[in-house]
């Protein structure tokens, strides 16, 4: 795919795709096809799958982006303190309502009325009275008793519990760190591959960011960080670790389970609200076609749930098992690309997009220095009628600011730095575009070229250059070019 394809689908659709990684996915044929149809960003889930899979999906992926020219970006999603059930003898077993089980920490394989967790401080963490959730909450237990490593519970909600199924234990302080052992090795292991982004499972804290974000450094990495929202603390401290990471994510399946169904909308508003006025790209994630698993169709519900995160100017939306382990990852990816189309042709057509920009021009006032830069762009973009907007960013820091005030002209954000060039690809209406020259001598010739040579403007046409973002204040010095091409 060719950058002016790219540009194509650009002025037909802002809002990213996100797609996780598995056994649906892991051919070449497949890669290509979902990139084709609208992926932005591939998921590798370390929760599931060996190293020696997830190298061999990587590969395949940057091979195939690289071929395609397709600024492809990828993250390896940490498990977190995440409780599992182990594996069972034949893939899964069936609890019945009020029955009585037992959960183990003992390193076993589970069978009827015995489920095995890898967790071994679970038996600690519990208590008589406590309830356990399983899958995402679709099955209920709750805690009778506790001998060493054996829990007795009593199934207050039944059915087919599979491998690896996630266990949750809401209102109980766990013990285990955001960052676990496995999640330290986990991490390595991709930044070697040479991931964009890690995304942190369960942080509670800002500190659990810097601890990652530490862990990166030191290695010499540039990986961005994902902060995924999944626990109550995380809403309470959002601001503070919005800061810290580089991208959140809301993400709703155990968001639902560590709160309650109902407060996830809000809290999703809330999120994409306080991300976008800090400039931070934010993904919504977990059951946006969740049906489309084993259908070809999708359910009324699902394709409003993804026009209304659209609606409220998400950055990115993400698919996990539709395309990891379900029967039509192509056709989903092609359904999510259609709703996304079709919802933003009428924002734009109402200029609702715009209404986002005002929301935004009703926070306290002075507003960020940033958020002036960057609306006074979009507006004067739009007054012109330039034909696209170019940034020039060496950490990106432009191109992020620039896309947090939802332009309804098209974003082109130049980088040399191959990282940040595919990070750019999870923004919102951002077409990344690598250039060997960083255009600090010459800013307004690269973007002339670049606004040529990718048939975004022709000769006479207006186009408007940003740069000069900087996180230290004193090389702070933004400003906004109107040239003619
Ligand atoms: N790499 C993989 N290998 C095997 N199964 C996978 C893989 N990725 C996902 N799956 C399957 O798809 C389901 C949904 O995917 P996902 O949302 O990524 O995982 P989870 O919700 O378990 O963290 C998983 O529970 C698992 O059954
Ligand atoms: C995206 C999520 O995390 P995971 O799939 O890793 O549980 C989620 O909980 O919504
Ligand atoms: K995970
Ligand atoms: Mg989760």
């Amino acid at each position: 795919m060719g950058i002016k394809t790219e540009l194509d689908l650009l002025h037909s659709r802002r809002t990213k795709i996100v797609a996780t990684l598995g056994p649906s996915s892991n051919d070449a044929a497949i890669i290509r096809q979902l990139i084709e149809s609208g992926v932005n960003v591939f998921r590798m889930n370390m929760s599931h799958g060996s190293h020696e899979d997830h190298e061999a999906t990587y590969e395949k992926v940057r091979s195939i982006a690289n071929e395609l020219n397709n600024p492809i970006a990828i993250f390896a999603d940490l498990c977190g303190p995440k409780i599992r059930t182990g594996l069972f003898k034949n893939g899964q077993i069936t609890l019945t309502t009020d029955s009585t089980i037992t959960v183990t920490t003992r390193d076993i394989t589970g069978e009827a009325h015995l489920i095995p967790s890898q967790y071994s401080a679970l038996a600690d963490d519990v208590n008589p009275g406590d309830r356990i959730l399983l899958d995402d909450g679709k099955l209920e237990l709750l805690v009778c008793s506790i001998d060493d490593t054996e829990i007795t519970c009593k199934v207050t909600q039944g059915g087919t519990l599979k491998d690896k199924k996630g266990i949750n234990l809401p209102g109980v302080a766990v013990s285990a760190p955001s960052l676990t052992q496995k999640d330290k090795q986990d991490a390595q292991f991709a930044l070697n591959l040479g991931v964009d982004f890690l995304a942190l499972s369960f942080v509670r804290t800002e500190a659990d960011v810097l601890q990652l974000r530490k862990l990166i450094d030191d290695g010499g990495f540039q990986s961005g960080i994902i902060s995924k929202f999944e626990k109550p603390e995380a809403l309470i401290n959002a601001s503070s670790i919005i800061k810290v990471s580089d991208a959140i994510m809301v993400a709703r399946g155990d968001l639902g389970v560590e709160l309650k169904p109902e407060q996830v909308p809000v809290a999703q508003r809330k999120l994409i609200n306080r991300a976008r006025n800090l400039n931070r790209p934010v993904i919504v994630a977990t059951q946006m076609l969740e049906s489309m698993m084993e259908n070809t169709h999708p359910s009324r519900a699902e394709v409003s749930d993804i026009s209304q995160a659209v609606a409220e100017g998400v950055d990115a939306v993400m698919l996990s098992g539709e395309t990891a382990a379900g029967s039509y990852p192509v056709q989903t990816v092609r359904m999510m690309a259609r709703i996304i189309q079709q919802t933003e042709a009428y924002l734009f057509e109402e200029n609702n997009f715009a209404d986002l920009e005002r929301h935004l021009s009703q926070m306290d006032t002075p507003i960020p220095f940033g958020h002036a830069i960057a609306h006074s762009t979009a507006n004067m973009a739009k007054q012109m009628e330039a034909k696209v907007i170019i940034s020039l960013s060496n950490s990106g820091m432009s191109a992020v600011t620039i896309s947090s005030a939802r332009p309804t002209v098209p974003l082109l954000a130049i980088s040399c730095n191959p990282g940040t060039y595919r990070r750019f690809n999870l923004q919102w209406g951002t077409l990344p575009i690598l250039a060997e020259d960083a255009g600090n001598t010459h800013p307004n010739k690269l973007a002339r070229r670049v606004a040529r040579d990718s048939g975004a403007a022709q000769e006479g046409d207006f186009i408007v250059l940003v740069r000069g973002f900087a996180s230290n204040p004193k090389l702070n010095t933004p400003s906004i070019t109107l040239l003619t091409v």
